[in-house]
C-alpha cells in the first residue's frame, strides 16, 4: 500500500483558474482593460488543436479575450513573422503564443525572437531566458515548470530551499528553465539527460525529480528515493493491448506510487497546469503593458 500524496493538477489548475477570473474582473471594473490572448496555430496537428481549443475555452471562461489564428502548414515564414509582427502591435493583444512544433520550412526560433517579449506569454524569448537565468523577477516564465514549481511549493508548505532537485530532460521549453527556477528557489539543482552516467544513481538522490524527456515510463521505482516528490512533465501516446491508445508520462506511475511522497498523475498533473499558467501570464503581461501593480502568481 502507497501513501503518497497524488498531487492533482486539475483541481490545483481550477483553483489558479479562480483567482485568475477574479483578477480578470477587477482589470475590467477598475482599469476598463480586458487581456486579450492571442494564439497562433499552423497546420492541422490533432494534438495540437485539442490544446489549442482547451485553450481559448478556457481564457473565455476566465473573462479575457481570446483571439484565433489558424493558418494553412504551407504559410511562408515571411508571412508568418508579418502575422507576429502586427499581434506585437495590436494593444488588445497582451500575450502571443505561437503554437510549437511549426512545419519544417519554418525557423522557430526566428519566430520566437519576432514576438515582443512582454508579450512572449510562453516565455521562451532568449530576454526572458536571460532575465530567468539572472533571477529577475521581470521574466516571463514558461509556463510547465512555472506550474511545476506552484505545485512543489505548495507541496512542501513555501520553501524549496536546500532541497537537492534533480531534472530530468534538458528541453528549452521544460528542462532548462524548470532548472533556473528550482535553482532561484535555493535547490541544489542537477540536470540529467541521455548521456548521463549512472542517470539512476543520480536521480535517486533527489528530494525532487521533475521529470521531462518525452520517454514513456522512463523513472522506475527504483530510481526514486523513497519520499521524494515527483512531478512528471512527460505526455505520451501508448497503444494498450486492446489497439486504443492512451496517455501516460515519463515516470511508470504504478510502481513510483508505491515509494514516492508526492506525485503528479498524468492526466491530470501537469497539463491542465500548463494552461492555467499561461492564463496567469497574460493577465501579469496586461499588467505590466498597462503599468498597473500585478499580481502574486504564486
Ligand atoms: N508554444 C507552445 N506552448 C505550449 O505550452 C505548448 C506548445 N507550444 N505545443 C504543445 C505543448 C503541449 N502542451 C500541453 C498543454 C496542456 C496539456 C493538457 O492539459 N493535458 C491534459 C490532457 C489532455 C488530453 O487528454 O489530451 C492532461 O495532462 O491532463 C497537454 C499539453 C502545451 N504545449
Amino acid at each position: 500500500m502507497s501513501d503518497a500524496k497524488i498531487i492533482d493538477g486539475k483541481a490545483f489548475a481550477q483553483n489558479v483558474r479562480k483567482r485568475v477570473a477574479k483578477q480578470v474582473e477587477e482589470l475590467k471594473h477598475y482599469e476598463n482593460l480586458t487581456p486579450g490572448l492571442a494564439v497562433v496555430l499552423v497546420g492541422e496537428d490533432p494534438a495540437s488543436q485539442v490544446y489549442v481549443r482547451n485553450k481559448v475555452k478556457q481564457t473565455e471562461e476566465c473573462g479575457m479575450k481570446s483571439l484565433e489564428y489558424r493558418r494553412d502548414p504551407d504559410i511562408s515564414e515571411q508571412e508568418l513573422l508579418t502575422l507576429v509582427q502586427s499581434l506585437n502591435e495590436n494593444p488588445e493583444v497582451h500575450g502571443i503564443l505561437v503554437q510549437l512544433p511549426l512545419p519544417k520550412h519554418i525557423s522557430e526560433e526566428k519566430v520566437i525572437e519576432a514576438i515582443a517579449p512582454e508579450k512572449d506569454v510562453d516565455g521562451f524569448h532568449v530576454i526572458n531566458t536571460g532575465l530567468l537565468a539572472t533571477g529577475s523577477k521581470d521574466a516571463m516564465v514558461p509556463c510547465t515548470p512555472l506550474g511545476c514549481l506552484m505545485m512543489l511549493k505548495d507541496y512542501f508548505g513555501g520553501s524549496l530551499s536546500g532541497k537537492r532537485a534533480v531534472v530530468v530532460g534538458r528541453s528549452n521549453i521544460v528542462g532548462k528553465p524548470m532548472g533556473a527556477l528550482l535553482l532561484n528557489e535555493s535547490c541544489t539543482v542537477t540536470t540529467v539527460h541521455s548521456r548521463t552516467v549512472d542517470i539512476e544513481e543520480e536521480c535517486r538522490r533527489a528530494d525532487i525529480l521533475v521529470a521531462a524527456v518525452g520517454r514513456a515510463k522512463m523513472i522506475k521505482a527504483d530510481w526514486v528515493k523513497p519520499g521524494a516528490a515527483v512531478i512528471d512533465v512527460g505526455i505520451n501516446r501508448i497503444e494498450t493491448p486492446d489497439g486504443k491508445t492512451k496517455l501516460v508520462g515519463d515516470v511508470d506511475f504504478d510502481e513510483v506510487v508505491e515509494v514516492a511522497g508526492a506525485i503528479t498523475p498524468v492526466p491530470g498533473g501537469v497539463g491542465p497546469m500548463t494552461i492555467a499558467c499561461l492564463l496567469a501570464n497574460t493577465v501579469t503581461a496586461a499588467c505590466r503593458q498597462n503599468k498597473i501593480d500585478e499580481p502574486k502568481v504564486d
